[in-house]
């Protein structure tokens, strides 16, 4: 058997582990237009939240609208959604969110925007960005208070889970 002495160099860096979770996570969303994912980092690299884009608690899934219906807001999933941004929030196992960088796969809209400022996290990485005024106003929000953002970078194009092999 080949024995080596020096470490794997082919791991995960930080952003692509927890953008991977965010991914991951959105996997779970019953959205059948778009699914998204966030994550909650704390200071030191744990994440203390995930969260994805469904129907609030109770409610069931298939007596939901899916659509969009701009003639009839009782018909339409907007009025009823929670974002991925605000569950993770929600979902919190952390006294509070102080310091924290917040992974998510779509770029906070202006309602989520406001939940984060709220919660004092101190950065926000994002895959994906929407050119709505609902964007725009999250970045004047998080630009106002000085929350960070970036748009993450990866550096593989894929990340491969694989039940069938043996880890
Ligand atoms: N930052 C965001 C933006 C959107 N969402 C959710 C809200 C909806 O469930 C879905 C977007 O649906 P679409 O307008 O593409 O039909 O994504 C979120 O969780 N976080
Ligand atoms: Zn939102």
């Amino acid at each position: 058997m080949s024995q080596v002495d020096s470490p794997r160099q082919d791991y995960l860096e930080w952003d692509e582990y927890f953008m991977g979770i965010a991914i991951l996570t959105a996997q779970r969303s019953k959205d059948p237009n778009t699914q998204v994912g966030c994550v909650l980092v704390d200071s030191r690299f744990r994440v203390v939240a995930a969260g994805y884009n469904g129907m609030p608690w109770g409610c069931a899934d298939v007596e939901m609208p899916w659509g969009k219906d701009a003639e009839d807001p009782l018909n339409d999933k907007r009025t009823f959604v929670c974002h991925a941004e605000m569950n993770a929030v929600m979902n919190k196992n952390c006294v509070d969110l102080e310091g924290c960088r917040l992974y998510t796969s779509l770029f906070p809209c202006n309602e989520c925007a406001k939940i984060v400022v709220q919660s004092r996290v101190k950065e926000v990485i994002f895959l994906n960005d929407r050119d709505s005024w609902q964007m725009e106003a999250s970045k004047s929000l998080f630009d106002r208070v000085g929350i960070t953002y970036r748009q993450f970078e990866p550096k593989r194009k894929t990340v491969t889970i694989d039940f069938t092999k043996q880890y």
